[in-house]
């Protein structure tokens, strides 16, 4: 899927309320974490104890998990490495107008190509993108397996 830009013409509208006024409204300053792993190495889980903890201190934080936004936003991808660059794009894109919005927000995606991730963070400050590998051991979130999906894979039925 090509992400060259198709549109001419197009300008910015600066609006009158931006980041900083936001981030005093919130009391916090904006920022993406990205949790990158294998599937079933524990990305949601961290994301959701993260997330309730952040919320119990009082921050507002979103969390963007790959297999949720899968029935919506990206459900038009599968997993080929392209659809996986497109997925990580889009995500990329909105956790940044999260992160503008003056959210934390809790990007969780196995984003296994550094290119795509690196994309991700170019699009931010560099203090604004914190990369967490959840390095978390094949053979541990094989044996979890929790939706069956390394099973089928073994058995040819699933790729990617
Ligand atoms: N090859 C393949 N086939 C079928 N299903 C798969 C495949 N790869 C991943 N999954 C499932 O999709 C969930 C979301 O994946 P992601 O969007 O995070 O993947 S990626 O970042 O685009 O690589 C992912 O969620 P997690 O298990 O939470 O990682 C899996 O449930
Ligand atoms: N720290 C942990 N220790 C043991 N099991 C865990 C841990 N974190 C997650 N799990 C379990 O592993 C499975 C996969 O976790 P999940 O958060 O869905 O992973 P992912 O989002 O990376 O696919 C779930 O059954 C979850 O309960």
């Amino acid at each position: 899927m090509s992400t060259l830009a198709k549109s001419a013409n197009i300008f910015w509208h600066e609006c009158p309320v931006g980041k900083l006024e936001r981030q005093k409204l919130l009391k916090q300053k904006g920022c993406v974490v990205w949790i990158t792993g294998l599937s079933g190495a524990g990305k949601s889980t961290l994301a959701c104890s993260v997330g309730r903890e952040l919320h119990n201190r009082g921050n507002l934080a979103y969390i963007l998990d790959g297999d949720n936004l899968r029935h919506g936003l990206n459900k038009d991808l599968g997993f080929k490495p392209e659809d996986r660059a497109e997925n990580i794009r889009r995500v990329g894109e909105v956790a940044k107008l999260f992160a503008e919005a003056g959210l934390i927000c809790i990007a969780c995606l196995i984003s296994p190509y550094r290119r795509d991730r690196d994309a991700c963070r170019a699009l931010l400050p560099d203090e604004s993108f914190i990369e967490v590998f959840l390095n978390m051991p094949l053979e541990v979130c094989e044996q979890r397996d929790a939706k069956g999906l390394y099973k089928l894979a073994r058995e040819g039925k699933i790729k990617g």
